[in-house]
């Protein structure tokens, strides 16, 4: 290309080849410190309910991994998403990104925050606009995170995009939301993530709704971006086997609590926590001759856990619990 065409070229994005890391910015750390999250209860004796206790992790950048929190309906995993994407600001404790507090950030940490840290949910139909074609979530974010103001480098970003999600542009593009599978929608949220390359994905019960193949399909694509792209992925589900898949570490959550971490493969060989164990136990074996019986005794489980069953500063309103 001679100088004066690239002169011509007023989108200096449009002249770049695609590479694995777009600017992003430096590494930042997600930390959570002593979270917690009360919701007012009607019906409660307390008139609370306390879904996330004194939590504390911290989400690294770098290296970049998979965390899964894993954990039965009701124990708080969806709150913890909530609050590390910023829609619930917890009742006290502290999340920051790269130190600084994510409910007080400036419009540039914000709008940093907001490109780095990028949610899958469970459900992508309600992401979509059921009157707009599918194309308007990439184009939207294409536009409002800047990524080129071209034309034709827009339309070839959408399309690498889905191809590196294993979808033919061809065959979705154009389409209205209601038009695709559950796991091309899934997957059209993926390729949005992969068009911005955020530090992290904030994945809730991503593919709870998917069938075992799109559920593979959907696993390997984070463990792609993970190994290509440089995300850390904080993976959220109520089922063991996908975190075995997904490998790296895990947290285990009950009762709003994280009640063990570690590498996967050494919490699921030798957990400590008996909620942890009951749970491995509850996976159903593919034994047609031994057919799955056992029911979950959840109270006994739960009576066996270590350590108070409140944190001290609600140990007042808690007595008053029958
Ligand atoms: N806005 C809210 N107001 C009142 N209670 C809430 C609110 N959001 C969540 N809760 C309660 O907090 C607890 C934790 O809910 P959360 O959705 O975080 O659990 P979860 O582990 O994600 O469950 P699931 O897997 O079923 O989505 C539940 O008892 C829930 O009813």
């Amino acid at each position: 290309m001679s100088a004066s065409q690239a002169d011509a070229n007023p989108d200096p994005a449009a002249e770049q080849p695609s590479v694995p890391h777009r600017d992003n910015g430096p590494d930042k750390d997600i930390e959570l410190r002593q979270v917690e999250q009360r919701f007012h209860a009607r019906g409660s004796a307390t008139g609370f309910l306390t879904a996330v206790h004194d939590t504390t992790f911290t989400l690294r950048a770098y290296p970049p991994h998979i965390v899964s929190l894993v954990g039965q309906s009701g124990s708080g995993k969806s709150t913890i998403a909530r609050i590390i994407l910023g829609l619930q600001q917890p009742t006290s404790g502290t999340v920051t990104y790269g130190g600084k507090d994510i409910f007080s950030l400036s419009r540039a940490d914000y709008d940093d925050y907001r490109r780095n840290v990028q949610p899958v949910f469970q459900d992508p139909y309600a992401i979509f606009n059921p009157v707009y074609r599918v194309d308007r979530v990439l184009r939207t974010a294409i536009k409002k995170f800047g990524l080129t103001s071209s034309k034709a480098r827009a339309a070839e970003l959408m399309e690498e995009s889905l191809q590196a999600v294993k979808l033919d542009p061809a065959q979705v593009l154009g389409r209205y939301p209601h038009q695709l599978s559950g796991g091309q929608r899934q997957r059209i949220m993926l390729a949005r993530v992969h068009m911005l390359r955020p530090r992290f994905i904030i994945a809730d019960e991503p593919v709870s709704m998917l069938d075992a193949q799109v559920r593979k399909l959907f696993l390997d694509i984070l463990v792609d971006f993970q190994r290509d792209y440089g995300m850390t992925t904080l993976f959220i589900t109520h089922d063991l086997s996908t975190v075995y898949y997904v490998g790296g570490d895990v947290m285990v959550i009950t009762k709003g609590r994280v009640v063990e971490q570690g590498p996967v493969a050494e919490v699921m060989h030798t957990p400590r926590h008996p909620y942890t164990k009951m749970l491995l136990a509850s996976v159903p074996q593919p034994d047609p001759d031994a057919r799955w019986t056992d029911r979950i005794d959840l109270e006994e489980a739960e009576r066996e856990e270590a350590g108070p069953e409140v944190p001290p500063g609600d140990q007042a309103l808690e007595a008053r619990v029958p």
